[in-house]
């Protein structure tokens, strides 16, 4: 048994069926992420597995308890990271998070600790209507935790981030299972399931097309490496020749190689000193997507 099990789920909103036979299993101390794009059910299946939302059919399991119908007992052991929307805007940073830390019952003083992990303590006496986006994230993820859960859920923890806050972000985000906590995550952005997640659901139009590490997900997918090379140092024409490169094109910093035996060409352009500014770039998780829905992501 998991921390999580979800078993044939489906919920539909009248025709459109937004989670349509959805399983998987999530295991204790596991970082998992749910990746799609806008729409495809992401939000709904964490939904149902919180406990929020009864699904059609299909059953879940939460640290081995139903979550629905409301299960109150569950409450304490799970977090849930509330939209920033959520907050009491006339109050404070502090003054937040302690009362999530009354709600639950848990001394103010783990509030503090909290507001200090998450990098806040310069703006614990900021209201929260007037924190930067990613401070509010910050904020909301620590009243998600502050009265440490088993398992926390975070939907989309960085939209609307510009790139740096993000990745600001994921520092913080990538330490939250280290004390053996679960971690469930939705996000539309390829790189950060990627660099965060233990394990990916790859989820579009209500089903999981794909579920498996990142790693495991990209090796699967036999799809090429490209080698970019510095413009004057090979030509076209000879790239071609290479053993194991199976296609030329040139651009205006240079020429790309795309290989499936990339060591093989690699040594080759080593012993031929063409290895200055060189740039490999490998398969990604945008990659598998493609392979999988035929179509392009786009967030
Ligand atoms: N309360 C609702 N009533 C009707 N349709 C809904 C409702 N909530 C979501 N939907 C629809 O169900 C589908 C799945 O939505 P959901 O929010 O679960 O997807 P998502 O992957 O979380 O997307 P996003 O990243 O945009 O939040 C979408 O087409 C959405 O418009």
């Amino acid at each position: 048994m998991g921390a999580i099990d979800v078993a044939d789920v489906a919920l539909a909103y009248g025709d459109l069926r937004a989670v349509d036979g959805v399983s998987f299993t999530v295991a204790e101390g596991e970082f998992f992420g749910i990746l799609g794009p806008n729409g495809a059910g992401k939000t709904t299946t964490l939904e149902v597995i919180e406990g929020l939302r009864k699904p059609d059919s299909g059953t879940v399991s939460v640290l081995g308890q139903a979550p629905w119908p409301r299960n109150a007992g569950l409450l304490p052991r799970i977090g849930v990271q509330l939209q920033s929307s959520a907050f009491f805007d006339a109050l404070t940073a502090r003054e937040q998070i302690h009362t999530f830390a009354a709600m639950y019952g848990v001394a103010a003083k783990r509030g503090d600790e909290w507001i200090e992990r998450v990098g806040l303590t310069d703006k614990a006496s900021v209201r929260a209507d007037k924190l930067s986006g990613g401070q509010a994230q910050r904020l909301a993820i620590a009243c998600a935790l502050v009265h440490d859960p088993e398992i926390v859920f975070l939907d989309e923890p960085t939209a609307a981030l510009d790139p740096q806050a993000r990745r600001n972000l994921w520092d913080l985000l990538s330490g939250l299972n280290d004390s053996g906590r679960t971690v469930v995550l939705t996000t539309h952005y390829m790189d950060e399931a990627e660099v965060l997640c233990d394990r990916v659901a790859i989820m579009d139009k209500g089903k999981i097309l794909k579920l498996d590490t990142p790693a495991a997900l990209i090796r699967g997918l036999d799809a090429p490496v490209r080698i970019s090379i510095k413009a004057g140092q090979l030509l076209a024409p000879q790239a071609s020749e290479l053993p194991g490169v199976d296609h030329v094109a040139e651009d205006p910093d240079g020429l790309v190689l795309t290989t499936r035996r990339p060591a093989e060409v690699l040594s080759r352009l080593g012993a031929d000193n063409l290895l200055d500014g060189l740039q490999v770039k490998a398969a990604t998780l945008e990659d598998v997507f493609l392979d999988v829905t035929g179509r392009e992501y786009r967030a």
